[in-house]
C-alpha cells in the first residue's frame, strides 16, 4: 500500500503495515550503485579493496645473493673439511649488499660476502662466518656445504607476470611490501565511500553551542559521522539544519558534489516539522517505512541526483542502531568489502530480556566470558533516548519478532559492536 507525492516518486507504506528489517535493508543495499575503482599509490591502497587482479612486474630476487654473512665458496673445494682437518682458502676480496656485480672467483679462493650480496660468479656456495676462523686473508672452514646452501635463488620468490593478488582482497601492510618490492607503484582499487552526514531538527545546537529553553546538542551528527569513519567512509557534516523546506534543499543540494551517500538523523516520524520524506521526494525519490525494530522503526530510503539517501529516525538509540542495522553494510559495501556485517557470537542471557511485539529487539547488551562462552546483560534503560547506556554494549542482543521475552540462560545472539 503506498501512495506518491513530490515531483519524483514517493512511496509510503500504511502506517499499521511494518516492514520487515532485513527487506528495508536490501532494499538499501540494492539500490547503492556500483562504485567507480580510482588508481592509488599501493601505500594509500592501505585498508582498500582492490579492483584488479594485480600482477607483479619484477623477479624476486633479482639475482642470487647471500642469505648469511660469511664467505662465498666452491662447495667441492671444502668438500673434504672438517674440525680435525680444516681446509683454507685465500680471501681475494669483499662483496657488500649494493656491491654492482662482483669480479668472478676462480677455483681454489673464497670471498668474503654479506646478506644480500650478489654472489659473485665461480662460487656456488656460502659459509656462515661463525662456522669459519672468521680470517680477512685466508679463512679456515671446519665442515663442508653443498652446493646452493645460504644462496637465494633468482626468482625463488616471485616471477614476473605473476598474479600477486586477487582483485576484490582488501589491501595489507603486508601487501604494500609485496607490491613494492615487485615493482608496482599503483593499484586500480575502490576508495572510501563519502559520506555527509545531516542532522536536522530546529531544536538542535552545535556541540559549541550552550543549549537554550527547549535546545539539546546535536550529538547525533558528531557521533553518526564517527560511525562513518569507523566503519571505513569519510564523514562530512552539514551541521545542523533547521526544519524548513529549503534550508533542507540547500544542505542536500551544496553537499551532492561530495556525497556518495547521504545520512540524515531527525524528521523521520509523524511530526509536524518532519519534513525530510517531502523534501526527499520533491528533489529525487523517497521511500518511508515502519521497519519492524525497536529502536529504529521510522526510517526513509531514497536519493537524491544518484546518490543514495538514508534517513535515520532522531532519537540517539534509534539513530545509532539503524546506523548498525542499515548504514554500516551500505558503506561497507560501497567499498567493495564483503564483510558488511559485524559478527555475531551466541551468548546466555544473563537477565530476562524482553521482546518487541512484532517488532526485532536490539537489546544494548554486556558481555562477559563465562566458562563455557558468553553471558549477555542489558547495559541499563532501554529508551530509545537513553544514550549512556549505547557507550558502555559491547553489542546488540537480537530478540526476534515473534518471542515476547528470552528467559535467563536462553542463548541469544549478540552483534559485536567493538571494532578488533
Ligand atoms: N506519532 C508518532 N510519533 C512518533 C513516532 C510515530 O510512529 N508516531 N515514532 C517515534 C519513534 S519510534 C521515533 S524513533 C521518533 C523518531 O522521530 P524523528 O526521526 O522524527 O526525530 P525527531 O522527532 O526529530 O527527534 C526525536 C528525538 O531525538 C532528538 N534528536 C533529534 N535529532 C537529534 C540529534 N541530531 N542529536 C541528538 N538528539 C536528537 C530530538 O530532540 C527528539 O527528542 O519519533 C517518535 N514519535
Ligand atoms: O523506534 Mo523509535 O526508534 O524506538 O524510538
Amino acid at each position: 500500500m503506498t501512495r506518491f507525492v513530490g515531483h519524483g516518486r514517493t512511496e509510503v507504506t500504511a502506517a499499521e503495515e511494518l516492514t520487515p528489517v532485513d527487506e528495508h535493508l536490501q532494499a538499501i543495499l540494492d539500490a547503492l550503485p556500483t562504485p567507480d575503482a580510482i588508481g592509488l599509490t599501493v601505500f594509500d591502497a592501505l585498508g582498500l579493496v582492490l579492483a584488479e587482479d594485480v600482477v607483479g612486474q619484477a623477479m624476486l630476487p633479482a639475482f642470487a645473493n647471500a642469505a648469511m654473512d660469511g664467505y662465498a665458496v666452491v662447495a667441492a673445494d671444502i668438500a673434504g673439511a672438517s674440525l680435525d682437518q680444516p681446509v683454507e682458502l685465500p680471501v681475494i676480496g669483499e662483496v657488500a649488499a649494493g656491491a654492482g656485480a662482483p669480479a668472478g672467483v676462480p677455483p681454489g679462493k673464497s670471498v668474503r660476502i654479506m646478506t644480500g650480496a650478489p654472489v659473485p660468479a665461480g662460487t656456488d656456495a656460502v659459509v656462515p662466518v661463525e662456522t669459519t676462523s672468521g680470517g680477512a686473508a685466508t679463512a679456515a672452514f671446519h665442515r663442508p656445504v653443498a652446493a646452493g646452501d645460504h644462496i637465494r635463488r633468482p626468482g625463488e620468490d616471485l616471477q614476473p607476470g605473476q598474479v600477486l593478488l586477487r582483485s576484490g582482497r582488501r589491501v595489507q601492510p603486508a601487501d604494500v611490501g609485496l607490491l613494492t618490492a615487485a615493482g608496482v607503484a599503483r593499484v586500480l582499487c575502490v576508495p572510501p565511500p563519502r559520506v555527509v552526514v545531516l542532522s536536522s531538527g530546529d531544536e538542535l545546537v552545535p556541540a559549541n553551542r550552550e543549549p537554550g529553553p527547549g535546545q539539546i546538542r546535536d550529538s547525533n551528527g558528531p557521533m553518526l559521522a564517527a560511525m562513518v569513519r569507523a566503519a571505513g567512509g569519510i564523514p562530512f557534516t552539514t551541521g545542523v539544519v533547521p526544519d524548513d523546506r529549503k534550508a533542507l534543499m540547500y544542505a542536500f543540494d551544496t553537499n551532492l558534489g561530495h556525497a556518495d551517500l547521504f545520512v540524515c538523523t531527525g524528521g523521520a516520524s509523524a511530526g509536524t516539522r518532519d519534513l525530510l520524506p517531502d523534501v526527499i521526494g520533491a528533489m529525487g525519490e523517497v521511500a518511508t517505512a515502519k521497519v519492524a525494530m525497536k529502536p529504529g522503526m521510522p526510517q526513509i530510503r531514497g536519493r537524491i541526483g544518484g546518490t543514495p539517501v538514508i534517513g535515520l529516525p532522531g532519537n540517539p538509540v534509534s539513530a545509532f542502531v539503524s546506523f548498525e542495522v542499515f548504514v554500516r553494510p551500505a558503506i561497507r559495501l560501497l567499498q567493495g568489502r564483503r564483510d558488511v556485517t559485524r559478527p555475531v557470537v551466541t551468548a546466555r542471557v544473563a537477565e530476562p530480556l524482553v521482546g518487541a511485539s512484532r517488532k526485532r529487539h536490539y537489546v544494548r547488551v554486556r558481555l562477559t566470558r563465562t566458562g563455557s562462552g558468553w553471558s549477555a546483560t542489558p547495559t541499563g534503560a532501554q529508551g530509545s533516548h537513553v544514550i549512556s547506556s549505547i557507550s558502555s554494549a559491547d553489542g546488540l542482543a537480537v530478540v526476534p519478532e515473534d518471542r515476547d521475552r528470552l528467559e535467563v540462560g536462553e542463548s541469544v545472539p549478540v552483534q559485536l559492536l567493538i571494532e578488533g
